[in-house]
């Protein structure tokens, strides 16, 4: 098995990291482009593999779209492929095959798409067999499973007959995301009426207009970086991450505030934003709800600074590339610490725990890119070993590389401690 060595850093921290642009931005940006034909002129788009896999099956003519392990990519090429009457077999890994997808599906169906499961109805894999534009423009659906069934459909919205009213039901989860999306729709010129009291948005019947469109940097790449400053035993250590902004589209820009107890001031400059540190607080309370993917960076943060951290709206986390919970649960053990549900409301708390930290601790990444990420800054003050570290290609391919300009990361053998 691959693994990498992560060994702390021996002099000042001072470094300039380019960061991956964000892979979340840059499919809805794709998705926009193919319903113009393609005529859009969009730069910086993310190497990241979940972006790469867009690319491809968007310009392939096979009959199976195979989307790996990309979660965005699933659904908003079901939702296209769906209603630009492309008869496709949507499959992933055996992973994304365990993700629920259900919600959509019968979103479509009801504005006229004939999709068919091909194992287990609710999920992967599933066959789109065509569409015919029903005369109904209003569906309800849930918020509090995924906001990416909610994003494929608006994406989809202005090329149907009579548009779209959705109307969300239950709490919302991720919403940044659903702004997102209706930011770059607006963008590209769609009409789009939202009401968040009334949980409603309106998608009128128009084209989009091609454009030009820069995608920015990855503030869910970012948050590793956060950590690694809040972590680093040089007080002195100075971080500069280039390629975001402060009126960002991405909600997990929120680190800025959540990395501020945990000891990071952020600055912003004409080229990213400069982190700095200042002193930290003994415990912080966060709720996910709008930010899941940022819970694993800041659990283990707070565990390595013995913080004691409480999280709530950490649901969706269970339904990711793992089930990010019980992952968290297995692996904070080995660097001294614990996530414990304190509520059957689902708050947890991440809190030291008896066992004492056993260097270096080898990390097991489930399939799970963050898993990877949000671990890698333990190595600022203990030597770490993190297995399959490729799983970063999915959202940062360019990670270690980065990672390589603060601390000495080398391939191994797991298990074995023998350079590979
Ligand atoms: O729309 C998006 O780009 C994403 C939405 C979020 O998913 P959920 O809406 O399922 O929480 C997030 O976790 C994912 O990494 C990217
Ligand atoms: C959950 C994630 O991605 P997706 O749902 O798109 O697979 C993620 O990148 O953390």
């Amino acid at each position: 098995m691959n693994a990498v060595k992560l060994t702390p850093p021996t002099g000042p921290v001072r470094a300039t990291i380019p960061l991956a642009s964000s892979k979340s931005e840059s499919n809805r940006a794709l998705i926009i482009d193919a319903l113009t034909n393609f005529r859009c002129d969009l730069r910086n788009l993310s190497t990241a593999r979940d972006t790469q896999t867009m690319i491809r099956l968007l310009k392939s003519g096979d009959a199976v779209a195979d989307v790996l392990d990309a979660g965005t990519t699933m659904r908003f090429l079901t939702a296209y492929f769906a209603v630009t009457g492309q008869k496709k077999t949507m499959t992933g890994t055996p992973r994304m095959c365990e993700r629920p997808i259900g919600i959509l599906v019968d979103a479509l169906r009801t504005l006229g798409a004939d999709i068919t499961y091909l194992k287990n109805d609710g999920y992967p894999p599933l066959q789109i067999n065509g569409f015919t534009p029903s005369a109904e423009a209003k569906v309800s659906i849930r918020g509090d499973v995924s906001s990416q069934y909610i994003s494929a459909l608006l994406m989809i919205a202005p090329t149907l007959p009579n548009g779209l009213t959705l109307e969300l039901t239950g709490a919302i989860g991720s919403q940044p995301y659903i702004e997102m999306t209706l930011e770059q729709m607006v963008y590209f010129g769609a009409d789009v009426e939202t009401d968040w009291d009334k949980k409603t948005i309106t998608v009128k019947p128009s084209p989009y207009t091609p454009k030009s469109y820069t995608i920015e940097s990855d503030w869910s790449g970012a948050s590793y970086w956060y950590s690694v400053e809040a972590l680093a035993l040089d007080e002195t250590a100075e971080l500069e991450l280039i390629g975001l902004k402060a009126k960002s589209l991405q909600g997990d820009s929120a680190i800025v505030e959540i990395m501020r107890p945990l000891g990071v001031e952020s600055t912003f400059t004409e080229t990213g934003v400069q982190l700095t540190r200042r002193p930290a607080e003994t415990t912080l309370a966060w709720d996910f709800t709008h930010c899941p993917d940022l819970a694993q960076t800041v659990a283990v943060c707070a565990a390595m600074n013995g913080v004691v951290l409480t999280l709530t709206g950490v649901e969706s986390l269970k339904i990711k590339e793992t089930d990010r919970i019980a992952a968290l649960q297995a692996e904070l053990q080995k660097i001294g610490a614990e996530l414990v549900e304190i509520e059957a409301n689902h708050r947890y708390e991440v809190r030291r725990s008896g066992s004492v930290y056993q260097s270096p601790a080898t990390i097991e990444t489930y399939d799970d890119h963050r898993m990877a990420m949000a671990f890698a800054p333990v190595a600022m003050q203990q030597e770490v070993v993190i297995e399959e570290p490729g799983v970063v290609a999915k959202s940062y391919p360019s990670f270690w590389d980065d990672m390589a300009r603060i601390i000495s990361v080398q391939e191994i053998q797991a298990g074995t401690n023998v350079v590979g």
